[in-house]
């Protein structure tokens, strides 16, 4: 058994961002022939009505809350998963172990969902840990969207960065096939309001 890294230049991106500003946006996590699958998934399992309104707090303490946010939501479970969704965890996966040689992040589990924010629907500003879930460790996003997505469709993920005291608000539009990574414990986002179907889907890496 060989204990060498090969090193992978997106996923040192990834950290020196992490470590420098608590967040990190990449384009080309997935190619986009994996992203137009999982597009094509979460059309096909939102059409077959599998998704739910999704709920504030975690799932003994659900409370829907259409004031704070409008998206629907479907959790993946990774052995069930079909053809798109494997080629995704393989990749998460392999990022996970990575992190974990390298940064002994100690990264044990994951969750995923898809999400559909139907046009006018947001997400109030938060902190991913307020669902009673101090085991979130890092959050991603990937945008599912199509290729023409324009920034007047709104929906821009708002991250609020604190620069030496001073708060910093950093707009990031959900384009095809980017990727957000942030730290879920640190800071506070929000989802603005979108004017057209928003397709994304989110995660959390966890420590225990
Ligand atoms: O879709 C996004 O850009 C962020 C979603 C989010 O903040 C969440 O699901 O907790
Ligand atoms: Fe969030």
């Amino acid at each position: 058994m060989t204990l060498e890294i090969i090193e992978n230049p997106v996923y040192e991106k990834i950290i020196t961002d992490l470590s420098e500003q608590q967040y990190s946006i990449v384009e080309d996590f997935f190619s986009p022939e994996e992203v137009l699958e999982l597009r094509n998934s979460l059309l096909h399992k939102y059409e077959e009505d599998n998704f739910k309104k999704a709920a504030i707090g975690n799932r003994t303490n659900e409370i829907i809350a259409k004031s704070i946010r409008g998206d629907f939501i479907l959790w993946l479970n990774e052995a069930e998963a079909a053809q798109a969704e494997k080629a995704f965890f393989r990749r998460i996966n392999d990022f996970v172990d990575y992190l974990n040689r390298t940064c002994f992040t100690g990264i044990l589990h994951k969750e995923f969902h898809y999400a559909l924010y139907p046009e006018g629907t947001f997400y109030k500003r938060h902190l991913d840990t307020f669902q009673n879930d101090d085991r979130r460790k890092l959050s991603m996003v990937c945008y599912l969207n199509e290729q023409d997505w324009q920034p007047e469709y709104g929906g821009e993920l708002v991250i609020y960065n604190n620069e030496n005291g001073v708060e910093v608000p950093k707009s990031i539009y959900p384009f095809p096939g980017r990727m957000v990574i942030f730290e879920s414990q640190i800071l506070e986002h929000e989802v603005k309001p979108v004017k057209t179907e928003r397709l994304s889907i989110t995660g959390w890496l966890k420590t225990r």
